[in-house]
């Protein structure tokens, strides 16, 4: 990318395309076009074909999607396929329509199958079943892929697809019916701090384990990738290490400096019992995240203290 370039980030108040903006104003891109939901609704394609038509885009990062954590997926399965299968195909085929020279797809870590080998490859893609909590979300993103692939052979397009494993950040959705893991836990231990309140719920029984990436961090690799990687095959984004639903539950505890207890309810599903991404090829690439986890909760927790504890006062 030129720093003069026309570059849509697609969902760019969001976690991901919040921090992608950021990233590419640090680096001095000047050109940087973006629209909100209301003002361009992704999922029609007559919106979109005009919008492609009308600014002349060079590249394009698409982080708009319809997103959630375990529970909005189980109980949304048909907002979370055809959402996502609407915003990609139109974004992708408008690109292609109009010219693009490059698009970042973002698929996600669910589209692995549910018991495949740790650490994940890119690889094992399609080789055995997935986690039926995100099931018809990962078939969409899977979609999105294969989109990608397919355009690249039949049209000698340049598009990239990166599969990021589960983030956290500024402008990450605290709801705690639709968030993931870490903004609901943030949320969870600090109204817990403020009300005195014994015990804080955790989802599940705290078994499973996860990978955690800060957003700034996906951002940069993201940035790096639309400027140096021009395969065919997807990549990875991850930090290569994995940690529990309980373990990492005790540490935005002591962030937050909640002293109560935590109870877990396993009423709520656990999902995929481990996702840790295998970053060879990532790194091979010559990227690597830099934030710890520590660091990085501190850091969005005090982006929350700041943001949405306002919004409630
Ligand atoms: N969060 C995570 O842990 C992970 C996320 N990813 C992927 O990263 C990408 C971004 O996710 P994330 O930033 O977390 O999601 P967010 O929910 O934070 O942001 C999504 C963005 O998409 C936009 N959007 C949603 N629907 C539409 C629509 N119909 N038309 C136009 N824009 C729309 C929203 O725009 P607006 O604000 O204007 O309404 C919003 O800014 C997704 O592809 C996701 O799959 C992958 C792995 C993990
Ligand atoms: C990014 C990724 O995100 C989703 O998959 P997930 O990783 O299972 O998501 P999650 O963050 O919601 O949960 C992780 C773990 O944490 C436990 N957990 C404890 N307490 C809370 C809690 O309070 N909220 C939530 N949400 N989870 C909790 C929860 O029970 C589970 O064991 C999919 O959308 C998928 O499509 C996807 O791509």
């Amino acid at each position: 990318m030129d720093k003069q370039s026309t570059i849509y980030i697609a969902g760019h108040r969001g976690l991901v395309g919040s921090a992608i903006l950021k990233n590419l104003k640090e680096q001095g891109y000047t050109n940087l076009v973006y629209r909100t939901s209301s003002e361009l609704d992704l999922r029609d394609p007559n919106q979109v074909a005009s919008f492609f038509e009308q600014e002349k885009i060079d590249y394009v990062f698409l982080a708009a999607a319809k997103v959630g954590g375990i529970v909005a997926n189980n109980e949304y399965p048909a907002d979370f396929i055809r959402d996502n299968l609407l915003i990609q195909t139109n974004v992708i085929d408008s690109a292609y329509k109009n010219g693009v020279k490059k698009l970042l797809f973002l698929g996600s870590t669910c589209i692995y199958p549910k018991l495949a080998p740790q650490p994940l490859k890119e690889e094992y893609l399609l080789t055995g079943e997935l986690e039926p909590t995100n099931e018809p979300y990962a078939i969409a993103k899977i979609a999105g892929i294969k989109m990608c692939e397919s355009y690249n052979r039949q049209y000698g397009t340049k598009y990239i697809s990166v599969m990021p494993t589960n983030l956290y950040g500024p402008n990450d959705n605290f709801d705690l019916h639709t968030s993931h893991v870490l903004p609901a836990l943030i949320r969870k231990f600090h109204e817990a701090k403020e009300t005195n309140a014994p015990i804080v719920e955790v989802w599940g029984t705290g078994t499973p384990k996860r990978e955690f990436l800060y957003s700034d961090d996906l951002a940069d690799a993201c940035v790096y990738l639309m400027n140096t990687y021009e395969g065919n095959e997807m990549v990875n984004i991850g930090v290569g290490e994995d940690i529990s639903i309980k373990e990492v539950a005790e540490t935005i505890k002591d962030v937050v400096g909640y002293e109560g207890k935590l109870q877990f309810d396993t009423s709520k599903p656990d999902g995929t019992p481990r996702k840790l991404v295998d970053v060879t090829k990532l790194n091979g690439l010559g990227w690597k995240a830099k934030t710890p986890l520590n660091e990085g909760l501190v850091q969005a927790y005090n982006w929350f203290l700041e943001n949405e504890t306002a919004k409630s006062k």
